[in-house]
């Protein structure tokens, strides 16, 4: 990340987001590299951030589109994504944007449940296409990670059940629209214990291994994102470790003669290159604790306030010793707090804050709460 304290922010109205590019280009080098060593495909998921410049440069490293609105493939097609790289993933696909994403053609749905086979396969009927599709399936894995973005066990409502496999079968027999391409799978996001990744190529060898007792061969194995990346020292670790990630896979997944390899990464992409900048509003000295109120708050960065997840905040603008602050921000709700307790530099009114970590899941998550306007991004 470029040195933010350095940088000359003069004129820049605040809050807005800042996006180091060079360090999203070294990241997704680095991706690409060590994803290129078994043969790796990857769809970058644009709900982490779809702003033009940062799936430009994506595009431009090979990768292609994971969407999971209409208006997400729309936004993946303006900025050149091919349709052939793009999947539309999603456990509540509405009718028109099935019918857009046949009309333009995509390469893969990635199907959730027996209803929405039903309807891709009338809708592209009456489209007179075969739509490609693969199945989602929920591997029953613990992902290690917080309980509202952990998707793969059986109480979360992603993915078929195993249990459904059979019926999805018979079912898939009888709709001649469909094309049956490969499984997907997809646990949890911001994982960090790479175990877990260990024991999701263990269930889906299992699960692949069922569908050859079938008689049926699936061309394409999409294994998901969901690699975490280090909130607490963003100096330290910039970019996650793609080598081990993808080494793992290639130890433990068992991968057919000519079967394609997908990988659907959105964080570890694009979180490192991202920070969040306000100025202090005011400091607000209470009974018990000092409050740095700052002009940027859950409507920019609700990550906090939602998974209670930590962001390292840095005050460019001071050096003085340190204090201890509650960081909060100006909605009208307690909530909006994006740390307790924190040691700062001493902090005074229109000090410059940076909150670290911001690239990924902050601004595409913004909301104009109390009529607020959308902060801008800069992009350096
Ligand atoms: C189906 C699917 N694929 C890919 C992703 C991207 O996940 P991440 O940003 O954790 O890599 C998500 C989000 O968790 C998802 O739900
Ligand atoms: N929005 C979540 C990640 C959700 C991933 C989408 N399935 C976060 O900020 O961590």
């Amino acid at each position: 990340m470029l040195n933010l304290a350095e940088q000359n922010w003069n004129g820049q109205n605040t809050p807005f987001y800042f996006y180091d590019l060079h360090l999203l280009r070294q990241t997704l080098q680095a991706a690409r590299t060590e994803a290129d060593r078994y043969g790796y495909h990857v769809h970058y998921a644009l709900k982490a951030n779809s702003n033009e410049p940062i799936l430009k440069l994506i595009r431009e490293t090979g990768f292609g589109a994971d969407c999971v609105s209409g208006n997400e493939i729309k936004q993946a097609l303006a900025t050149g994504f091919r349709p052939a790289q793009i999947v539309f993933a999603g456990v509540g696909k509405s009718d028109a944007e099935i019918n857009y994403a046949l009309e333009q053609d995509i390469f893969c749905f990635n199907c959730e449940s027996m209803q929405e086979l039903e309807i891709i396969s009338e809708l592209a009927q009456q489209q007179n296409k075969i739509a490609r599709i693969a199945l989602r399936i929920n591997p029953n894995v613990n992902a290690n990670t917080h309980k509202y973005i952990t998707t793969g066990l059986e109480e979360n409502k992603f993915g078929i059940n195993t249990w459904e496999l059979a019926d999805v079968i018979t079912l898939l027999r009888r709709l001649p629209n469909l094309e049956l391409l490969g499984s997907h799978f997809h646990i949890g996001s911001q994982i960090t214990d790479l175990q877990v990744f260990e024991k999701l190529c263990v269930r889906v060898n299992e699960i692949q291994q069922w569908f050859r007792e079938q008689g049926i061969y699936l061309k394409h194995l999409n294994v998901g994102g969901g690699l975490g990346v280090d909130y607490r020292s963003p100096e330290e670790n910039p970019m996650p470790d793609f080598a081990a990630y993808f080494a793992i896979f290639n130890e433990h997944l068992a991968v057919e003669p000519d079967q394609i390899v997908h990988f659907e990464l959105g964080r570890a992409l694009v979180a490192q290159c991202g920070a969040l900048l306000s100025k202090v509003l005011y400091i607000k000295k209470g009974q018990k604790k000092n409050f740095a109120i700052l002009d940027a708050g859950m409507t920019e960065l609700i990550r906090p306030m939602l998974y209670q997840a930590y962001h390292k905040i840095d005050n460019l603008s001071s050096t003085l010793p340190k204090q201890v602050y509650d960081v909060v921000g100006p909605i009208c709700e307690s909530s909006d707090c994006f740390a307790q307790d924190v040691a700062l530099p001493e902090t005074k009114r229109n000090d410059l804050i940076a909150i670290r970590t911001a690239g990924a899941y902050a601004e595409v998550m913004a909301s104009n709460y109390n009529l607020r306007d959308k902060a801008p991004a800069v992009y350096r």
